[in-house]
């Protein structure tokens, strides 16, 4: 996509695993949420490979792991005790991937308008942002609770392209909710490369090197 082909084109985001590696702070608030609650904290490189699909379904296939039969009562609780957690500490261990931050500038100077689909809840998203001062650069952010349906619904995808005011949009992602989530939208769909081994279905040749590469 290009902006000489006439209209302004929107980039949105998928936030953790795609602009930002938080996986190190999930991972410490999800834990000390378990083991407050007298449960086993679990290998953060476990818990990296479960991000994506919302909060209340991380802990729902953490307990899983354990084997520990939850009533939904007790994963709404401890559901709000990580992001208690969470919300206490969002930004330690967090770091934006290399070059993530550049490339969006140069996409914001040549006139893309950027957007965020995360399934992060809206509070927590904008508090990571601006914990790593990148929140000045998106026109348009959704967390999973600021929509009436999240990923992989599309209405979430398109609520975001909606409050950017474009027609042309492409979403950026790392997981294969959001290669679904753009397909069901129709909205072209590039993967990032340093998604982790298995997390989306294209192929490694075929994701984004740089997000400098929508540009071209
Ligand atoms: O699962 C989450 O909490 C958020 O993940 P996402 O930013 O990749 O949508
Ligand atoms: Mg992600």
């Amino acid at each position: 996509m290009n902006q000489k082909e006439g209209g302004p084109c929107a980039a949105v985001f998928d936030l953790d695993g795609t602009l930002i590696d938080s996986a190190p702070d999930m991972a410490s608030a999800v834990n000390r949420a378990f083991v407050t609650h007298g449960l086993d904290a679990t290998d953060p490189a476990v818990v990296a490979g479960l991000i994506g699909n919302g909060a209340h379904r991380l802990v729902a296939d953490l307990l899983a792991r354990q084997r520990i039969p939850a009533a939904p009562s007790d994963i709404e609780a401890l559901t709000d005790a990580y992001l208690r957690c969470y919300a206490e500490a969002p930004v330690v261990s967090t770091t934006i991937y290399p070059y993530v931050a550049q490339d969006l500038a140069a996409l914001k100077a040549a006139g893309w308008r950027l957007g965020i689909c995360t399934n992060k809840p809206q509070a927590l998203t904008h508090a990571v942002l601006a914990g790593l001062g990148i929140d000045h650069l998106f026109d348009a952010v959704r967390g999973a609770d600021a929509v009436p349906t999240r990923k992989p619904d599309p209405g979430h995808l398109r609520a975001v392209i909606e409050a950017l005011g474009v027609h042309r949009a492409v979403y950026v992602g790392d997981t294969e909710v959001d290669e679904a989530t753009a397909r069901a939208a129709g909205v072209p769909f590039r993967g990032v490369g340093w998604a982790a081994p298995g997390r989306l279905s294209m192929p490694e040749a075929e994701r984004l090197a740089r997000l400098s590469e929508l540009l071209t």
